[in-house]
């Protein structure tokens, strides 16, 4: 569906490209009049007077493009503040105290990976990483080979006691930040599954009581050189994305229609959401998972973002597609149900999630991740994972 282009040579840095008006029909729901990101404000869906207005408007985002902007979000200006401080304190740390903490050291896929080291659609990534994770106690009872692979992602963060001599707030800070960024991707997915036409609770019941999710904190060292991308080309592979970027720009979406690069600016105060894979299988296609890329910093100023990728509980089983899902017309969003002023157990389409969890008719969730997060760092599965261990 997608021509998946490459940072061309001369790529220089990206300026913002209004895109055209048009309008096309793409598959048979998709009507763009322009790739337009919208900015969605959180009180919207929370005030039941205008829930109506946001979940048309976020249906219509998801339909059309996949991203759209969220403010007014909850999340105090302070402590997304501090978060973006506190990664760039620690990727100013000398490599060697960054070593300690190397993404290998982690069977749960945590820690610091440098620049160079990944890969998307053949191209090196020009950023250097630092992944988290919810912190958890390890399956004890993992065995490679023996136990799903999955199992060995749940675990806890890496916090080399250097580190935190170094920077004493780094810890609370990510862990803060992780709540919290949890807490509006469960408002979220309640405002998706309405806009569906769902029961609201219908992906809070099949993210079971502790989602898998990953934060990754990212820097983008700003170089001379022309030839290389910040990051490929790609769609996030899950659920939901909620992503913080700096104000020094350059990640990109494409216009499903047209196939032209669109930037998505940074807005202050506000995250960038979009949906991923998962979602748009389990939704037919109505909703679209956007592909995006970051182009090579040139801008003088190094470029950070911190994207936090929410998903299932690692052992979820997802139905192939949620049936019954109103492909085409305009929900009509004003019912008690969605407004949240009954039960919303009458409005559920589809199957019903208990039935789901112990089918083996569906996808497992745990797997798909573990494909995603394997194929970002295979240096972890050869240490850890591998069958000759
Ligand atoms: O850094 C960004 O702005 C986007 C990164 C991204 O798309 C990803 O890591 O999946
Ligand atoms: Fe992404």
């Amino acid at each position: 569906m997608f021509e998946v282009a490459r940072a061309s040579a001369n790529m220089v840095t990206p300026t913002f490209v209004e895109m055209p008006t048009i309008s096309k029909t793409v598959g048979t729901h998709r009507k763009i009049k322009s790739a337009h990101v919208k900015t969605l404000s959180l009180q919207d869906f929370k005030n039941l007077e205008t829930r109506p207005i946001f979940l048309r408007e976020m249906r219509e985002s998801l339909m059309e493009i996949g991203t759209f902007y969220i403010k007014d979000h909850g999340i105090a200006k302070e402590l997304t503040a501090n978060a973006m401080k506190t990664v760039q304190e620690y990727f100013a740390l000398p490599l060697e105290e960054k070593k300690k903490m190397l993404i290998g050291n982690s069977r749960h896929y945590r820690g610091y990976k440098l620049i160079g080291e990944e890969f998307t659609n053949s191209l090196v990534d020009h950023r250097e990483q630092l992944q988290f994770a919810r912190e958890q106690a390890a399956v004890e009872s993992f065995t490679p080979s023996i136990s799903p692979d999955y199992e060995g992602l749940q675990g806890p963060n890496q916090w080399p006691a250097s580190t935190l001599a170094l920077l004493p707030s780094f810890q609370p800070r990510i862990l803060e930040f992780m709540d919290q960024l949890e807490a509006l991707s469960q408002c979220l997915m309640e405002a998706v599954a309405l806009s569906l036409g769902l029961k609201g609770s219908y992906f809070r019941d099949l993210f079971g009581a502790a989602p898998y999710y990953r934060l990754k904190c990212a820097k983008y060292p700003s170089v001379n050189n022309a030839r290389t991308i910040g990051c490929g080309a790609h769609k996030d592979t899950g659920f939901l994305t909620v992503l913080l970027q700096d104000m020094v720009g350059g990640l990109q979406g494409q216009d499903p229609v047209t196939g032209q690069w669109m930037d998505t600016k940074p807005v202050p105060e506000t995250f960038i959401v979009t949906v991923g894979e998962s979602i748009e299988k389990l939704t037919g296609g109505l909703y679209h998972a956007t592909v995006h890329r970051v182009l090579n910093n040139t801008s003088g100023r190094d470029r950070f973002s911190i994207p936090f990728f929410f998903d299932p509980t690692l052992d979820a089983r997802l139905p192939y597609s949620i049936p019954n899902l109103v492909q085409n017309a305009r929900l009509d969003f004003t019912s008690d149900a969605v407004k949240g002023t009954i039960d919303d157990e009458d409005l559920v389409h589809g199957l019903g999630i208990a039935s789901l969890k112990s089918s083996e008719d569906g996808w497992s969730n745990g797997t798909h991740i573990f494909e995603t997060v394997n194929r970002c760092h295979p240096e972890v599965y050869t240490r850890w994972y591998s069958r000759e261990l």
